[in-house]
């Protein structure tokens, strides 16, 4: 039985680190492991143009702890005002690796997001130009449409269309929860689909059985078994479209242990051991670093990392259930199982 495993360094193709206090409690959460991160542009004021990816770029330089070997992968939030110019010179001084696109009021800090999307069109026929991906937050917003049901309708409605409109455009689904949405990803080419750490380990039932528990609410929420189930298959497969993006997402527990709770799971410091239990349990171990390290690569055009980590199996591996955040705190994603693979320092 295999208890060692060696893997080219992972990156994280979707990740959130916020600003300020929170922003230098979480980076190193996530440097410990991972080489590089899309960084998500979600800030309130969102990050909408070059100048501003680059100043918070800046921001996260200086927040990386010592010794760090980490580079973040900026994107702008893409609104009806983005600029087609703004955007391609961003991507051609190398500040910017993908745009995000946000249904409006689909997800945490979303307001800004996109309502009409044709009023982008000019934007996406530039980034298909200039081979530039987008990535998509794939939820409507339509509140006649039930939460559940929210990923498949955007493909249809959102995603379909725009795939079909902007030939050539390299799109990424992000964290996707569905059968539905693994059956959309593998019918198309020039695509990439990001998969969670947690959603390959929780349905919902672990959200309302028994009590809620709003460390488990993020968005799109988590989904019947047969998603999770079709997830992990996805995940486990080696098929070259889908490829890790934590989401990891941290809200303060105040913000998270309340009457309107945010969305979001923080998952940053245990996913490598997390991902290990749940491809080892699959029986695909040996299909991990394909998920974590090299798929993701491919997709945006850019070498695996060289450098490697290290994990070995034994006694359950403990972490913290909480990271310190000034004075507040942010609660540690609980798989509900031991862990047993640590990664090595
Ligand atoms: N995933 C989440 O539940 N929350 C994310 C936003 C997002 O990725 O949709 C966040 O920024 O908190
Ligand atoms: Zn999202
Ligand atoms: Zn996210």
């Amino acid at each position: 039985m295999t208890n060692k495993l060696t893997l080219r360094r992972p990156d994280d193709w979707h990740l959130h680190l916020r600003d300020g206090d929170m922003l230098a409690a979480v980076l190193p959460e996530t440097t410990r492991h991972f080489a590089r991160a899309i960084i998500m542009p979600n800030l309130v004021p969102p990050v909408v143009t070059g100048a501003q990816a680059a100043a918070y770029r800046d921001r996260i330089t200086a927040a990386m702890p010592n010794g760090a070997d980490f580079t973040p992968l900026m994107t702008l939030y893409l609104t009806e005002d983005t600029d087609a110019e703004d955007v391609a010179r961003a991507h051609a001084s190398g500040l910017i690796t993908a745009v995000k696109l946000y249904p409006a009021g689909a997800t945490t800090n979303s307001a800004s997001g996109v309502s009409n999307f044709d009023n982008v069109r000019p934007v996406l026929e530039k980034m298909a130009e200039i081979g530039l991906p987008l990535c998509l937050h794939g939820e409507v917003t339509d509140p006649e449409i039930d939460i559940f049901d929210r990923e498949a309708v955007f493909i249809d409605r959102v995603l379909d269309p725009i795939r079909k409109s902007t030939p050539g455009l390299r799109t990424v689904m992000e964290h996707i929860t569905t059968k539905d949405g693994v059956d959309y990803a593998k019918s198309q080419d020039n695509l990439g689909a990001t998969i969670t750490t947690h959603h390959l380990v929780i349905n919902r039932n672990h959200i309302l059985v028994g009590g809620i528990k709003p460390h488990y609410y993020c968005l799109p929420v988590a989904k019947r078994e047969l998603h999770r189930e079709a997830l992990v298959e996805a995940a486990t497969s080696g098929d070259a479209r889908f490829f890790l993006g934590t989401d990891s997402a941290p809200h303060t527990d105040k913000l998270k242990e309340n009457a309107c709770g945010c969305a979001g799971c923080f998952t940053a410091t245990n996913t490598m051991s997390i991902l290990a239990e749940v491809f080892e349990k699959q029986g695909a171990l040996e299909k991990l670093e394909a998920f974590t390290s090299l798929k993701g690569p491919a997709f945006y055009g850019l070498p695996a990392n060289e450098k490697t980590i290290m994990l070995s199996k034994g006694a359950p591996v403990t972490y913290p259930d909480k990271i310190t955040v000034g004075d507040e705190t942010v609660t540690v994603f609980d798989p509900g199982f031991p862990l047993h693979w640590r990664v090595a320092d």
